[in-house]
């Protein structure tokens, strides 16, 4: 059965998507992010909180992650994702790689305006990251700092964190025939 390599987890804004993609692409496999097919389902995220409310939303988005979770390749999620207790559930035995970052550096980076969360209080970062931290930190496999270094710098770090998974993958898979082949 496929299993994502790894699965990005933190709070919003620091890199979640942008450097999924760039790990999935540098390792040569699929990408997911769950707040992407969310909203190719059901439109912005924000009209979604504005229409339907946190709640509703929250159920989709762990049933995307479950969906995610059954696929390959590298699946970032959104930040609030790991509240659901399905999700957190669903995470046991993952790779999870916990994206951390200073709130300074995070809110010079985000579009406020896309995140329903901190558009009218941007002050509210810290405050959510706090409540969130210790459940980032629990699921977590590895944790990395995405301040304070180009993109690319940080992408490196998560590639070695993850490749040696792919390269035990690949391997497994070429050498299950050749075994069957010996006499
Ligand atoms: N290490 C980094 N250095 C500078 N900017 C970054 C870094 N990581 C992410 N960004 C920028 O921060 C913004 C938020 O990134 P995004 O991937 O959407 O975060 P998340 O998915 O965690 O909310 C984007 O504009 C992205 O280009
Ligand atoms: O932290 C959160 O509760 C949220 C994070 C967002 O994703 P990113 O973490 O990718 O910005 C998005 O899922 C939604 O706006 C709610
Ligand atoms: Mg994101």
């Amino acid at each position: 059965m496929p299993r994502p390599l790894a699965v990005l987890i933190g709070p919003m804004g620091v890199g979640k998507t942008r450097l999924g993609k760039r790990v999935a692409k540098r390792l040569g496999v699929p990408f997911t992010d769950t707040d992407k097919v969310v909203v190719a389902a059901h439109g912005p995220i924000t009209d979604i909180f504005a229409e339907h409310g946190e709640d509703w939303f929250r159920g989709v988005e762990s049933e995307t992650v479950l969906a995610a979770l059954e696929g390959d390749g590298i699946v970032s999620l959104g930040g609030g994702a790991v509240l659901h207790p399905a999700t957190r559930a669903a995470l046991a035995g993952h790779t999870v790689v916990f994206l951390t970052s200073p709130a300074e550096a995070v809110l010079a980076r985000i579009d406020l305006g896309k995140r329903p969360l901190l558009r009218d209080d941007p002050g509210a970062w810290e405050r959510i990251f706090r409540e969130r931290e210790p459940v980032y930190r629990a699921l977590a496999s590895h944790t990395v700092d995405t301040s304070g270094r180009p993109m690319e710098h940080v992408v490196d770090t998560i590639v070695a964190l993850v490749a040696p998974a792919r390269d035990t993958t690949t391997k497994t898979a070429t050498a299950e025939p050749a075994a069957e082949e010996a006499p």
